[in-house]
C-alpha cells in the first residue's frame, strides 16, 4: 500500500534530516521557540464551515501539478478565503519541504498545519521549529502509545493536532486520546478512489464538542452539499484549490453555500 511505501522513504529521509541537525539540536531549538501559535483548533471551531486551504506541489493520487499561480499569489488568495493553511512537507511522494512553509509562514497571519507522515518525536519538534501551529498525526501510520505521546508532545510545544482516520477502527482509537480536533480522510489510500460516505459513516462517531473535518476529494458543490448534510464542521481541500485559477471565489462559493440555510 502507498503508505507503507512512503512511511518507509520518510524513515530514510529522517535519517537525512537528523544528519543535518541532530535530535537534541532539533529539540533544543523547539523549547528555544518564542513565537506564540494561532489556534488551529479556534479557527475550526467557530461558527459556520471553515476551511483549510491546501498547498502542495504534487502527490501519489494527483501526480505533479500544474501550478496555476506563484505560491505568494495563491497565499494571498488564501489569506482572504480560508480559515487555516495546510502545507504538505513531505518530499518524495507530495514534492513538499519546510522551507514551502517556512515561506508561507512568513506572508500568512492564518494558522497552519504542518502536512506529513509523523512517524518520530523529531518531525514534532521540527514543525514547531518551521512555525506550526497544528500538526496532522495519521492513525493508520503510528500505534496507539505514540498517539498519545505525540498528543502530549504537542500540546508541550503549545500545537494542536488534527487526527486522521479512515474507518471506525481506527476512530475508535484516535477518540481514546480525545482529541480537539478529529479528520475522516475520504481517500481510499489502497486505489485511491474517493468516497464521501466514508465522513458520513464516521460522523455520528465523533462526539459534540470535538472539531470534525472532512478531508480529501471536495471538489463540486455537490460535494458541498451533501457535506452539509453530515455537518462537518471544516473541510480540508487540496487538489480543487491548486488546480483552480480562482481559489479564493471557489472558497467563498462554497462557504457561501454551505452556510445558506
Ligand atoms: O492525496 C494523495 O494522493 C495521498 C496519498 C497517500 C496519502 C495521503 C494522500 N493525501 C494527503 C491528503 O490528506 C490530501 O492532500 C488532503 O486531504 C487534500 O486532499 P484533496 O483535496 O483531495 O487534494
Amino acid at each position: 500500500m502507498i503508505l507503507d511505501v512512503i512511511v518507509e522513504d520518510k524513515k530514510k529521509k529522517l535519517k537525512e534530516h537528523k544528519n543535518r541537525i541532530s535530535e537534541e539540536k532539533m529539540k533544543e531549538l523547539a523549547l528555544a521557540c518564542e513565537r506564540k501559535s494561532i489556534s488551529f483548533y479556534e479557527a475550526l471551531a467557530k461558527p459556520g464551515l471553515s476551511i483549510i486551504g491546501e498547498f502542495k506541489k504534487a502527490s501519489p493520487s494527483m501526480g505533479k501539478i500544474k501550478m496555476t499561480m506563484e505560491l505568494t499569489d495563491r497565499i494571498d488568495e488564501y489569506n482572504e478565503s480560508v480559515d487555516a493553511i495546510s502545507c504538505l512537507t513531505e518530499e518524495d511522494h507530495f514534492l513538499g519541504n519546510t522551507e514551502y512553509f517556512k515561506e508561507i509562514r512568513k506572508i500568512s497571519p492564518l494558522p497552519m498545519i504542518r502536512k506529513d507522515f509523523i512517524i518520530d518525536p523529531y518531525q514534532i519538534y521540527e514543525a514547531k521549529v518551521i512555525g506550526a501551529d497544528c500538526i496532522l498525526l495519521i492513525a493508520a501510520i503510528i500505534s496507539d502509545d505514540q498517539m498519545k505521546e505525540y498528543d502530549k508532545l504537542a500540546a508541550k510545544l503549545g500545537m494542536d493536532v488534527l487526527v486522521e482516520t479512515h474507518d471506525e477502527e481506527e476512530m475508535e482509537r484516535a477518540l481514546k486520546i480525545h482529541p480537539k480536533i478529529i479528520g475522516v480522510n475520504n481517500r481510499n489510500l489502497k486505489d485511491f478512489t474517493i468516497s464521501l460516505e466514508n465522513t458520513k459513516r464516521l460522523r455520528p462517531m465523533v462526539p459534540e464538542g470535538t472539531v470534525f473535518v472532512s478531508e480529501s476529494g471536495v471538489t463540486t458543490k455537490e460535494h458541498i452539499a451533501f457535506l452539509k448534510e453530515c455537518k462537518v464542521d471544516a473541510l480540508l481541500i487540496g487538489g480543487a484549490f491548486m488546480l483552480s485559477e480562482h481559489p479564493k471565489e471557489l472558497a467563498a462559493d462554497w462557504k457561501a453555500l454551505y452556510d445558506k440555510n
